[in-house]
């Protein structure tokens, strides 16, 4: 059975986010993930991680505005030094948290423009090597454009291959079965052909993104192919629950 995060921005909503971590462990997960700690002292987030007894997954580099639309920085050549500033955030509070990956966002770019891809490419490699420095991996993480139109790192391919050419040791792929299936479906051969690079798994049912088992796929069977395959790395519980988050854990019991 696969390891399971809890993703605190998606379930737990019930609370407010620095209660989420309690919530979490009393429903019997042992790790979480988020997208964002940054409206918190990284030591307060510390400290309700402390407390609860769990241990971090995974959360992502600031993105920009969230709330005007920006989906990250990486692809941005003009926003490079806003860019740089915030990997050092992420490393620090990844430091006081105690993660061992970061997820960096690419940004709302074309995929086609040499100077966003040089951007995007640079950014990878900065971002790789200092979040190295601090025993960090960074990952990332195709998203379908449905969800997030005119993101710039929209296909799995083009990210696996990107990889390949930069040839970092820090860099893994994100590999979110909600995405992948979106994007291009022909999940099981994916995992197994990607399994080298993946670095991070996340769930959620399609098309509704919520709880596993509620969608087109048949999760179950996914959970059964990661451990053939010797996926040893977390599953975020990135699914916004049906109805209430507590309700909605049946699925686990069926895993
Ligand atoms: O899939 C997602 O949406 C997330 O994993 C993320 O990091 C950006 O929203
Ligand atoms: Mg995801």
């Amino acid at each position: 059975m696969p390891r399971f995060a809890a993703n605190l921005s998606m379930m737990f909503n019930e609370v407010d986010f620095l209660d989420r971590f309690d919530a979490a462990a009393k429903a019997g997960f042992t790790a979480v993930e988020y997208l964002f700690p940054y409206d918190f002292p990284a030591e307060m987030v510390a400290e309700q991680l402390r407390n609860a007894g769990l241990s971090q997954a995974l959360f992502n580099l600031p993105p920009g505005d969230w709330a005007k639309g920006e989906r990250g920085l990486a692809a941005l050549p003009e926003r490079r030094d806003e860019f740089r500033q915030s990997v050092a955030k992420a490393v620090d509070y990844g430091q006081i948290i105690g993660t061992p990956l970061l997820h960096m966002m690419a940004g709302i770019a074309p995929h086609d423009d040499p100077a966003t891809i040089a951007s995007y490419r640079d950014s990878v490699s900065f971002a790789a090597d200092a979040a190295g420095v601090a025993g960090i991996g960074l990952v990332l993480e195709p998203i379908n454009s449905r969800d997030m139109p005119g993101y710039f790192l929209n296909d799995f391919n083009r990210a696996a291959d990107l990889m390949a050419d930069l040839s970092h040791p820090n860099i893994k792929l994100q590999f979110d079965i909600y995405h992948r299936q979106i994007i291009h479906g022909d999940v099981l051969v994916a995992l197994e052909q990607m399994m080298p690079i993946i670095g991070h798994v996340q769930i959620a049912s399609v098309p509704k993104r919520h709880e596993p088992g509620t969608g087109e796929l048949d999760d179950y069977r996914i959970f059964a192919a990661l451990d053939a395959l010797g996926y040893q790395g977390y599953v975020g519980c990135e699914y916004r629950p049906a109805g209430g988050t507590l309700e909605g854990l049946d699925w686990l019991d069926k895993v």
